[in-house]
């Protein structure tokens, strides 16, 4: 492992390896279907890697037990995620629930998003168990709206950053094993079942070049690698749809453009992100 300033830094691009994922991947996800929109974004639907809906009977509802829509906003770091929320948020009558990043940044007094920068093979798993925590917090919490629009998803939690650390070589297998058990005992038994996802399709370049306008502090240390190992994770299961499963059908947004036009793309979009019941524009 090399180690730069006295801090241990990334192997991002460690072979392959996918043991105890929650359900069979390739052969499912390999039939899934994709078509180009008139508005210039594209749909990936993928009927045979959906959750089954409604929930099989026994599983854990929402808290409540109501019926809401639910879209997950994903992307790459710094793709624009926050800044989408906070603009549908200004214009529509939704729930918009942002990243709990604040308590990642401060569980009694301990920061476990700066320290698994500093050291990711010593505290990628506790800063995982925790998004994993808050996470399903973020799906299972009460609402009085009928829609709610997340920034990122326990789903992504684990098939994009759980993953990207145990094929680093930062995460042990049994620390691996360990998530991925809890992972799946959530899956078959709580619902967090996601209606449609947004996915903020950017360059690792573009991401890079905006993490450093906004200098968080814990991501100073963030090389590009990183950013095109998260941005490669995102391909694989978004795209090409052949590493997990897909929870709900995918509708890309070109996210590299300047604010005011991913601004018109929000607006052409807007009913098919609003309206993730309606499948017209599904194959
Ligand atoms: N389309 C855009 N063009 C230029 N800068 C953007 C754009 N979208 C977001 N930003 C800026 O990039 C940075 C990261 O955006 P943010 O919404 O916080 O990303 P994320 O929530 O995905 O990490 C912020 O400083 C934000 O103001
Ligand atoms: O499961 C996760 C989710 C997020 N992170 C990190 C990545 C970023 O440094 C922050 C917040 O992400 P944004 O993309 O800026 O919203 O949290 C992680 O390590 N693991």
């Amino acid at each position: 492992m090399l180690v730069l300033k006295g801090l241990r830094t990334w192997s991002f691009l460690a072979g392959s390896r996918y043991p105890g994922s929650a359900w069979p991947t390739r052969a499912l996800v390999q039939s899934g279907r994709r078509k180009k929109l008139s508005s210039g974004a594209r749909e990936h639907y993928c009927t045979t890697s959906r959750f089954p809906d409604p929930p099989p009977a026994g599983k854990l509802q929402k808290s409540g037990g109501e019926t809401k829509s639910v879209i997950c906003i994903e992307g790459n770091i710094a793709s624009g995620k926050t800044t989408c929320l906070e603009y549908f948020a200004k214009t529509t009558n939704i729930e918009v629930l942002e990243e709990p990043v604040a308590k990642w940044r401060n569980i009694r007094g301990h920061n476990p998003l700066g320290l698994m920068y500093q050291d990711a093979a010593r505290w990628g798993i506790t800063l995982q168990t925790y998004i994993q925590l808050t996470m399903l917090q973020r799906h299972t919490r009460p609402s009085r709206y009928p829609m709610r629009m997340m920034e990122r998803s326990i789903h992504s939690a684990k098939y994009i950053f759980v993953e990207n650390l145990y094929q680093s070589g930062n995460m042990p297998e049994v620390d691996y094993a360990v998530l991925t058990e809890w992972f799946n005992w959530i899956v078959e038994n709580i619902d967090i079942s996601v209606d449609l996802i947004v996915y903020l399709h950017t360059s690792p370049e573009t991401c890079y070049k905006r993490l450093k306008e906004r200098c968080r502090e814990e991501e100073k240390l963030i090389p590009m690698e990183y950013l095109e190992a998260i941005h490669h994770l995102h391909e694989e299961w978004l795209i090409q749809q052949n590493s997990f499963p897909v929870p709900a059908p995918v509708l890309v947004i070109e996210a590299d453009d300047d604010l005011t036009k991913i601004i018109r793309q929000y607006e052409e979009n807007r009913t098919r992100i609003l309206t993730p019941s309606n499948k017209q524009w599904c194959l």
